[in-house]
């Protein structure tokens, strides 16, 4: 028997209060349109989608920031709609955003990983060791006396990841979490997302709009126009090229690469679609 999701999202609509107000004073159309997903416990899911396809809209329902106008989210089985739940279910689903500055108060990194602990009540032991353990985890304990406006933006990224952790959700929802972040500290955070998964067992919801980045999720959804239309493995959604370019989504270079590779009769899996794994399948 299947366990229960850990997000159990159920034929949800949603439209913007203020959004498509035609003259006449109606609504226009919902910007989520009857969506059902359901999150696992322990996956690590890419979310993606053209712009203004919906994924931030979805996102936000998973911890109660926005509210379905039909169907239900159940978060460990909390109905969000249920003002009494959002506590319990803001617990299990910390979010980050683009601008990690928007979630950053304190003036010292270890006050800001503390301070979200600190409004809870917690003792002061158990604050200590909780954010001693998550700047660890995202790497920067030694940056713990700086003030924040001296890090990098990765780094002040890996504190707004730091803060959410020390509160131990069981998932972590990245809302295009890199996509103000150079090349290089992009794939350090996507990096990291992935490690908190597969070393803690995190449930990592990855939303954003580059194919090169969900290649390394262990599944794809993919939204269009407030709907999901595709939902698999890499290694699955990466077979139908021409559906997801129709979707508007850049193809990865080692995805190409691969395919170049096959059409000069070097064998491939469909897995060969990061250059760790064709380097892996070529030294085979
Ligand atoms: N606060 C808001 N009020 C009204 N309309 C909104 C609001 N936020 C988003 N929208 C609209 O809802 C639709 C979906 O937006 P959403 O941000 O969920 O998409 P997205 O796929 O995350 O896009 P992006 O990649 O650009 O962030 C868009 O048409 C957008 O203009």
């Amino acid at each position: 028997m299947k366990a229960k999701p850990l997000i159990d999202i159920r034929n949800i609509s949603y439209a913007y209060p203020d959004s498509g107000r035609t003259k006449s004073g109606k609504v226009g159309a919902p910007v989520l349109r009857e969506v059902s997903l359901q999150i696992q416990e322990g996956e690590h899911i890419a979310l993606l989608g053209h712009n203004g396809s919906g994924k931030s809209t979805l996102a936000r329902h998973c911890n109660a920031l926005l509210l379905p106008d039909k169907g239900s989210v159940l978060v460990a089985g909390f109905d969000t709609r249920e003002a009494s739940n959002w506590q319990s279910v803001r617990e299990r689903v910390g979010m980050i955003f683009q601008n990690p500055d928007n979630q950053i108060i304190a003036t010292v990194v270890e006050d800001d990983v503390a301070w979200s602990l600190a409004l809870r009540g917690m003792p002061a032991e158990q604050i200590y060791e909780r954010v001693e353990q998550a700047m660890a985890a995202v790497g920067i304990s030694e940056l713990r006396f700086l003030p924040p406006h001296r890090l990098s933006g990765g780094q002040r990224q890996r504190l707004a990841i730091a803060g959410v952790l020390a509160l131990r959700p069981q998932c972590i929802i990245a809302d295009e979490a890199t996509s103000m972040l150079d090349p290089l500290s992009r794939q350090e955070i996507s990096q990291l997302l992935r490690q908190l998964n597969q070393q803690s067992g995190l449930t990592v919801v990855q939303v954003t709009h580059l194919l090169e980045e969900a290649a390394y999720a262990q599944r794809i959804v993919v939204m269009e126009q407030g709907q999901i239309v595709l939902d698999g493995p890499p290694a699955v959604v990466f077979t139908d090229l021409d559906r997801l370019r129709a979707l508007r989504l850049a193809i990865p270079e080692p995805v190409e690469l691969a395919v170049r590779l096959r059409e000069i009769g070097i064998p491939l899996s469909d897995e060969a679609i990061t250059i760790e794994a064709i380097a892996r399948e070529l030294e085979h």
